[in-house]
């Protein structure tokens, strides 16, 4: 069992609590789903999100899903480097695996995909 990462990130278009959820949430399945990963694999998630969001923590789209409430989570803020991607939101999950590293599915949705189009293997 080896202790991996995975990564990935979305974006919104407004600065707005219930999209800022959804698209949390919408992100976590989708790595979830390609990775096939269970909760109680998981170490913990770090989510980060631009400055230009403060509506509301993602953590919260996290801990409401069924089993995910002992999975430890923590929000920070990007840093603020100028020309930066606006209005996105990333996550790093730490997950307890038997898969190599180049196995583990890094997922980048809507603009986010720019990020880093050479780890995407998103088709959405
Ligand atoms: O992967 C991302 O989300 C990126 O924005 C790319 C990148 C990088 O340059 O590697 C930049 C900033 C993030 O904190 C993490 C990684």
């Amino acid at each position: 069992m080896y202790n991996r990462g995975i990564r990935g990130a979305t974006t919104v278009s407004h600065n707005e609590e219930q999209e800022m959820l959804q698209a949390t949430a919408e992100l976590l399945k989708e790595i979830v789903e390609r990775n096939e990963i269970e909760p109680e694999d998981i170490c913990s998630v770090w989510i980060t999100v631009t400055p230009d969001l403060d509506a509301t923590f993602p953590a919260r789209a996290i801990r409401v899903l069924s089993g995910w409430d002992m999975v430890p989570l923590m929000c920070s803020t990007e840093i603020p480097v100028k020309g930066g991607l606006p209005k996105c939101i990333r996550l790093l999950i730490q997950v307890n695996t038997n898969k190599s590293q180049r196995e583990m599915k890094h997922i980048y949705l809507n603009e986010a995909k720019s990020l880093r189009p050479d780890l995407s293997t998103s088709s959405s």
